[in-house]
């Protein structure tokens, strides 16, 4: 094998919290390695080592034969090393054409001269897209594609892909695989971070394992199962378990147990998720034959092994959201409580609304028995919706259905939803909700409706993603019996610039942490997928009627995905109507019964199946877009 990059014994740590604990891995020119492992393995860490974005604490790495330890990122540009970041942001301002040759010779020339080129790479890698459109137009995915077609037009012979697939749909998937081709075909190599297995298996010419801090393996993608790399993932000590309380395990592994008054109880396994066994290395795996596993990492002298990935103890201390409705049924609607627009009632008397409470409980003030309105019951009727990016849209959700809502970008999937949300204008004909007629106009009408909503990747600018993290972990703070007027005015004040609210929120977990004999987490110090697991868990939490998640299963390992999935059921039984917008395939199949199909603001198809199948999904996608 011709070695492009060859590492040895690499370590990294937070603090005292060994992250990469001796990490061996060979990359062979035209290679495409599939890099997995559970959230909050090291993948990121390690790539950004690569990368020059953070520097290892040990170790040696070596590019073309060459010593190799890159300083900064232009300085790993300059060595033919080329990434795509997990949750990359862009100047929204700026062109496709100039995003594709930023980093080149031509990126001083005017827009007008890069036409002619971008286009060209454009239709090479089978990217319909503009090289005039501003980056803000586009949606995150889109951005991802243009980030890979940048790597084309740069001669980097390492290019890495941090999670770039996490929100793609299956059109996207093909272009960024084609691009890959087009990658190795030129004999330049790609490091492939990604959870969606399935995918990684079609792309990738090895799968390298990521668990304990190292690379214990690397797999032939044509020899095992998804859930056999699942399997080999797992850590030893892992808990299946719902993500939220997975997450308290996590950070509060190392704290004496007298310490941690909160969070999880030690076997959370209540939520239909089934205990991991030990790891069990999949049988009948062969490794590639051109692939030279990495051998068995022997410690560097000074390097001091932490016993069984135990975080450190400063990067603990804030749990997230409880997960237990009980503990946050007094808990405020989520945003400002302005009265929504109420329409006389298509039933009965209507109900003032209250504070956000879930419909069972609200059955006692209604004198309604939700119990016997059964599953069949709609609870969310929609019909003839305009909204910018849709055309009279009608559908139905019954009470206990997790529906997906699906299609090419900018198809209408997501314009319902901001309208249903009361981000965006929308007028319905009509729109009721447990048999009333209502009408949204703003985020707190639906709040007050009981519509909880959790934003995708495309209106989740890093600083809204950041806020909303900082909330997601204070909310402890309001159920625990502090004085939540105040922190409701802290927050307020917060909201009005970043900085404050970090800071903030630093004082405001420190001072729970405190109570609870806990140092304080950051919200940086966790990692893409553990972020998405607070925001879940805090979604989770607000016991609404109506539950509108967007792409919820990106940045989530194997595992979290099917606790994810056994959490929204969870819902759905407990009688809330679902609605799962998603671009993944595989995320609709298993979760949902029903999948409104979205083209040109209109749905154009309704597959329905018990379970439906990944053809049913594949071929409505064939025919849309
Ligand atoms: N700046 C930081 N400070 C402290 N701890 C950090 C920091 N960045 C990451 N970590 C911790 O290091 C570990 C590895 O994080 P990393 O982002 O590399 O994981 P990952 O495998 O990419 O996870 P995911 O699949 O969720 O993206 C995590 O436990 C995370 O909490």
């Amino acid at each position: 094998m011709d070695t492009l990059l060859d590492i040895v014994g690499i370590t990294k740590s937070y603090g005292t919290t060994r992250v990469l604990d001796g990490v061996d891995l060979k990359v062979g020119r035209g290679q495409v390695i599939g890099v997995v492992g559970e959230n909050g393995a090291g993948k990121t860490t390690l790539m950004s080592i690569f990368a020059g974005h953070q520097q290892a604490d040990g170790g040696t790495m070596r590019l073309n034969n060459a010593p190799y330890w890159p300083k900064s990122t232009e300085d790993a540009q300059s060595r033919g090393v080329g990434i795509i970041q997990q949750d990359f942001t862009l100047d929204p301002a700026m062109t496709v054409a100039q995003a594709i040759f930023r980093n080149t010779y031509q990126a001083d020339r005017p827009q007008r001269a890069l036409i002619r080129p971008a286009q060209w790479l454009l239709d090479d890698a089978g990217v319909r897209l503009s090289p005039d459109s501003p980056l803000g137009g586009l949606a995150h995915a889109e951005q991802g594609l243009v980030e890979a077609v940048r790597l084309l037009a740069e001669d980097a012979q390492l290019v890495i892909m941090d999670e770039v697939a996490a929100s793609l749909n299956v059109q996207e998937l093909d272009q960024l695989h084609f691009i890959i081709s087009r990658l190795t075909r030129q004999g330049r190599s790609v490091l492939y971070v990604s959870h969606r297995l399935r995918e990684v298996q079609a792309v990738a010419t090895h799968i390298a394992i990521v668990r304990d801090g190292r690379i214990p393996e690397v797999l032939d993608p044509l020899t095992v199962t998804t859930e056999d790399i699942a399997a080999h993932m797992r850590t030893r000590s892992a808990r299946r378990a719902w993500f939220p309380d997975r997450l308290d395990e996590e950070l509060t592994e190392s704290v004496p147990e007298e310490a941690a008054t909160f969070g999880a109880p030690e076997e959370a396994t209540g939520f239909g998720v089934t205990p991991a066994p030990d790891h069990t290395p999949a049988p009948e795996h062969t490794p590639a034959p051109d692939h030279t596993p990495a051998p068995d990492h022997t410690p560097a002298p000074d390097h001091t092994p932490a016993p069984e990935h135990t975080p450190a103890p400063e990067a603990f201390g804030q749990a997230p959201a409880p997960m237990d409705a009980s503990a946050t049924s007094d808990a405020p609607a989520p945003v400002d409580a302005a009265q929504p627009a109420v329409e006389e009632p298509a039933a009965a008397a209507d109900p003032a609304p209250g504070p956000s409470r879930g419909r069972r409980a609200m059955a006692a003030d209604d004198g309604r028995n939700y119990d016997a309105l059964g599953t069949d019951t709609p609870l969310l009727e929609i019909e003839g919706l305009d909204a910018p990016g849709a055309h009279d849209v009608s559908f139905t959700v019954r009470t206990g259905e997790v529906i997906g809502l699906t299609g090419p970008r900018h198809a209408g999937q997501d314009a319902v939803v901001a309208a249903l949300n009361g981000r965006a204008p929308g007028t319905f004909r009509t729109l009721r909700i447990n048999g009333y007629n209502r009408t949204i106009n703003s985020p707190a009408d639906a709040a007050t409706m009981r519509i909880a909503y959790l934003a995708g990747p495309d209106e989740e600018a890093p600083q809204e993603r950041r806020r909303s993290l900082a909330r997601a972990m204070m909310a402890g703070g309001w159920a625990d019996g502090s004085d939540f007027d105040t922190e409701v005015e802290g927050l307020s004040q917060m909201m009005s610039a970043l900085e404050k609210l970090q800071n903030a929120s630093k004082k405001l977990r420190g001072r729970r942490a405190r109570r609870a004999g806990l140092p304080a987490v950051e919200a940086e110090a966790l990692s893409g997928g553990q972020q998405q697991m607070v925001l879940l868990g805090d979604w989770m939490t607000q016991d609404a009627d109506v539950l509108i998640v967007s792409e919820p299963g990106r940045g989530l390992d194997h595992d979290a995905r099917a606790a994810m999935r056994a959490k929204l059921n969870e819902a759905a039984e407990n009688g809330a109507a679902v609605l799962l917008v998603s671009s993944d395939i595989d995320e609709l199949a298993t979760s949902c019964r029903r999948v409104l199909v979205f083209d040109q603001g209109s749905i154009v198809q309704t597959i329905e199946g018990s379970p439906i199948t990944h053809d049913q999904l594949m071929s409505a996608f064939a025919t849309v877009g």
